[in-house]
């Protein structure tokens, strides 16, 4: 239920008040390897907790005695209205936390008008996820060796009227994730990448002691000898707006703006691939300064608080899109669970534009911050989540 009713029924089912609550239940929930797959990083986990982290090292100037009895959360992204500039970031196999999967997910966007960025790797049909949605859908692309498969899902996409093509540019492999590996990480039988025919599913079930089948995957068909010349051939493809994911200098962002690119997300990948990159958040504003005001740059990877929210559009995102705790909520709820989430990170943000003066979302700016806390510093808040 993602209606009224469902928000009634929360009242008696004790709704935790933040999304990383859900984190505690959804751990609870899931067997432990799914929890680690979700929750980890790669490597010894710096830039897992540093993303978070680098969040927590500013401060907040408020404004006062602004008018603020309305705040205005809704804006554009690549010319098309959204509610809020909260997206959820495009994350594998959500069957893997509830039998609903990707079209829970994406009814719970719908009905907060929050963008949804399905994966190539989503455990239902990337049909399936467009016949469910009523808010603005991208699909996440990944490249790989047997051109036919990329440009099918390209073609796929066009025909079920998603809007743009997020191309995930820091996966030329799977980085070594030590959980996974530990856990001989497979997919359980009932998840499937639903978007592939069976050649293309072969060997992800079988898990084996010290390896992760997802990696083996990405090892045999990711094309890690794309590059920027072969970004070409996939805009020759299509007319639908290009948006690169995993940028994360400003050397990059150049070179993308002038390839035409319509948008960049800067991630680093949730701390999933490069261990000790740059936390996003301190990538974000060369980012922004390198690419002309039309490439619309966003950001993900901890973020978690309405604040969180605040403080990247302060540094110069036009959205944020959020990862792991939709599938918390997912996990805990379902559909009702994801709106919760993206309903609470809409209210906190709200708020937070309420208290710090600046009920416009074009009112946010870089004066908003005051830069404190130094590196290390990851308040226990974060602790919960990444065990
Ligand atoms: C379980 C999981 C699966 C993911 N799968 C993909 C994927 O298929 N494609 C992709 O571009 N990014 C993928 N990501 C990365 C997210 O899009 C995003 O960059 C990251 O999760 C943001 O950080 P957050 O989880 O801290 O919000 C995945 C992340 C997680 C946690
Ligand atoms: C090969 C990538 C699989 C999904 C993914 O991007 C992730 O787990 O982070």
């Amino acid at each position: 239920m993602t209606g009224r009713a469902g928000h009634a029924d929360r009242g008696e089912r004790e709704v935790p008040p933040s999304p990383r609550e859900y984190a505690a239940v959804a751990r609870a929930k899931l067997d432990r390897a799914v929890w680690d797959y979700i929750a980890g990083g790669s490597g010894d986990e710096v830039t897992l907790r540093e993303d978070r982290a680098a969040y927590d090292r500013y401060r907040l100037r408020p404004r006062v005695l602004v008018d603020v009895s309305h705040c205005e959360l809704s804006t554009t992204l690549l010319g098309r209205p959204v509610a809020l500039p909260v997206g959820i970031a495009p994350m594998a196999y959500h069957r893997l936390v509830h039998a609903d999967g990707e079209t829970a997910t994406v009814r719970a966007a719908g009905a907060v008008g929050a963008l949804t960025i399905t994966s190539t790797f989503a455990s239902k049909t990337l049909e399936e996820t467009a016949r469910a949605a009523t808010g603005p859908l991208w699909l996440q692309v990944y490249v790989f060796h047997d051109r036919k498969v990329t440009e099918s899902l390209v073609r796929r996409a066009e025909a079920a009227g998603y809007r743009a093509l997020v191309i995930t540019v820091d996966t030329p492999r799977m980085a070594r994730r030590e959980r996974d590996l530990r856990n001989g990480f497979g997919l359980p039988p009932h998840v499937r990448p639903a978007n592939f025919d069976d050649g293309h599913r072969a060997g992800l079930h079988r898990a084996r002691a010290g390896g992760s089948t997802l990696a083996d995957h990405a090892e045999r068909h990711h094309d890690a000898a794309f590059t920027w010349e072969d970004l070409a051939w996939l805009r020759s493809l299509t007319s639908l707006p290009l948006v690169l994911k995993g940028v994360l200098t400003a050397q990059d962002a150049r070179r993308a703006a002038e390839l035409g690119v319509a948008g960049l997300v800067v991630s680093t990948h949730g701390g999933r691939q490069l261990d000790g990159a740059i936390p996003a958040l301190d990538a974000l504003p060369e980012v922004v300064e390198a690419v002309p005001d039309e490439c619309e740059v966003l950001v993900d990877g901890g973020i978690r608080r309405g604040t969180d929210v605040l403080k990247a559009l302060a540094l110069g995102a036009r959205a944020v899109l959020v990862g792991r705790p939709v599938l918390w909520g997912l996990a805990a709820d379902g559909a009702d669970g994801v709106e919760r989430v993206l309903d609470t990170l809409r209210a906190e943000l709200a708020e937070a534009m309420a208290l710090t003066g600046r009920p416009r979302l074009d009112t946010i700016a870089r004066d908003l911050l005051h830069r404190s806390a130094p590196f290390p510093y990851h308040p226990a808040s974060n602790d919960k989540e990444m065990a």
